[in-house]
């Protein structure tokens, strides 16, 4: 069984916003009979703010400081499988505790990633007026970040939820020892 092999270690779930980490993420806990957290509902309960009342109030710096708390607490606990927000690669000290879980990397191009995104109103940081243009910046200076991930998922378009959480499930196997 695939707990035997995770021996409880946290899974965490790393890639662009847009990618799925919240959507793959909650299968992917049931498939491995682990606890789902996100790290963005984490945060709006410690701040009792919504993603946006935070960036808009106290700004991006003070957003990715209670991220980088709330993935301390995170990382005390076994047994999750835990979706990130697209920006905890940026801090330094953050890879101290995703490097004690397994780290998924979800990488799909822009365009799909825009494609889901186009309506959404809940990621401030494309409130912009080209919001492809924000992801495509924002991918060139994360890219080599993401890819310290212990696994690389590429998604296409037309993968499900279902068919990427397969995917992760059969790779897992390859990066334990
Ligand atoms: N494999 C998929 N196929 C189609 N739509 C998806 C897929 N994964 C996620 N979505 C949709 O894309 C949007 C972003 O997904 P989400 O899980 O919130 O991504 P993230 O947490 O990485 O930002 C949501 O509307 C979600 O329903
Ligand atoms: O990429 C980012 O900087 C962000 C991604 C979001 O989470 P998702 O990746 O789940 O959309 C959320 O943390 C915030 O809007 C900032
Ligand atoms: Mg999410």
């Amino acid at each position: 069984m695939m707990n035997d092999l995770l021996k409880g270690i946290n899974v965490y779930l790393i890639g662009m916003m847009g990618v799925g980490k919240t959507t793959v993420g909650q299968r992917l806990a049931k498939e491995l009979g682990y606890r789902f957290v996100d790290t963005d509902v984490l945060i709006e309960q410690v701040a009792g703010q919504t993603i946006n009342q935070i960036f808009a109030d106290r700004g991006e710096d003070e957003f990715r400081q209670l991220e980088a708390q709330v993935l301390s607490e995170v990382s005390a606990y076994t047994n999750l499988t835990v979706a990130t927000g697209g920006g905890i690669v940026l801090k330094q000290m953050n890879w101290s505790y995703l490097h004690q879980g397994l780290i998924v990397w979800l990488d799909a191009p822009v365009d799909l990633l825009i494609q889901r995104l186009q309506d959404d109103t809940t990621r401030p940081l494309l409130q912009t007026t080209d919001p492809t243009a924000a992801l495509q910046n924002l991918l060139d200076k994360r890219r080599l970040m993401y890819a310290e991930a212990d696994l690389h998922i590429p998604i296409s378009v037309s993968d499900t939820p279902e068919f990427i959480t397969s995917q992760i499930m059969a790779a897992i196997p390859s990066v334990l020892k």
